[in-house]
């Protein structure tokens, strides 16, 4: 146990309402990650108590469009940019990134639904270890797509149909993945989706990041709104 590898290394998942959400939780928690769910429209006071290293925007059924779309709170971009915090969005966590960073998010002319060939367009960031023009099949489940990114984003990845696929912004520490890595079916697509968390955000060596038990996520686990007075925490995902 290494409480101090803990410590500095919660993912936190808001959770935009996608089916798939705690599977992103639990499979993060696979890697020998502490990572905790909580709700997409938290306030910022929820979040930065928390004070984690990653957050991931989740999928969501919404349009970013919409009247009532989840998003998340007022200072949220000024206080990860200011404290260095990774932000991953997936599906509809990427096209919040897109639109509330200045860009563009509109109905796709060819929705996106199943299994999906996507093309490695940059060798760099979440593509790392890829070649351009590397194909991966993927997990697709979209109707809105990124039309246009903000400043300072690239796109680093496109479906076989020219949809935005990935996009990132090293400096800024934003990626976004149109597809949904957490579903493992598409042989490969959880391996490099996850690069970023393995090897560019976490940085934990094999077994020192191990949570289970530590004091911080025992104390979080059983302090915060998840854990209802009278019952036992989460339960603990094994890997
Ligand atoms: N899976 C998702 O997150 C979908 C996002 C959004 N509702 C769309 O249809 O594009």
């Amino acid at each position: 146990m290494e409480p101090r590898a803990v410590k500095s290394n919660l993912v936190l998942i808001l959770d935009y309402g996608s089916q798939y959400t705690h599977l992103i939780t639990r499979r993060i928690r696979s890697l020998s990650v502490f990572s905790l769910c909580i709700s997409g429209t938290s306030s910022l006071k929820s979040i930065t108590d928390l004070d984690p290293t990653v957050i991931i925007l989740s999928g969501g059924p919404h349009s970013v469009h919409a009247a009532n779309a989840p998003c998340f709170p007022t200072g949220f971009v000024e206080y990860v940019e200011s404290k260095g915090v990774y932000v991953l969005g997936i599906c509809y966590g990427l096209q919040l990134i897109v639109e509330r960073l200045g860009g563009e998010v509109r109905v796709g002319e060819e929705q996106e639904y199943g299994r999906m060939e996507i093309e490695v367009e940059k060798s760099c960031g979440l593509f790392a270890n890829k070649e351009v023009g590397a194909r991966q099949v993927v997990w697709m489940s979209h109707g809105d797509e990124a039309k246009k990114l903000p400043d300072g984003f690239e796109v680093v990845a496109r479906s076989q149909q020219g949809s935005v696929a990935a996009l990132e912004n090293r400096a800024r520490r934003f990626y976004g993945l149109q597809y949904h890595p957490e579903l493992m079916e598409a042989p490969g697509a959880w391996k490099i989706a996850w690069a970023v968390l393995r090897r560019k955000v976490i940085k934990l060596t094999a077994g020192r990041g191990h949570w289970l038990g530590s004091a911080r996520a025992l104390t979080i686990l059983g302090k915060g709104p998840w854990a209802p007075a009278g019952l036992p925490p989460l339960p603990f995902f094994s890997p």
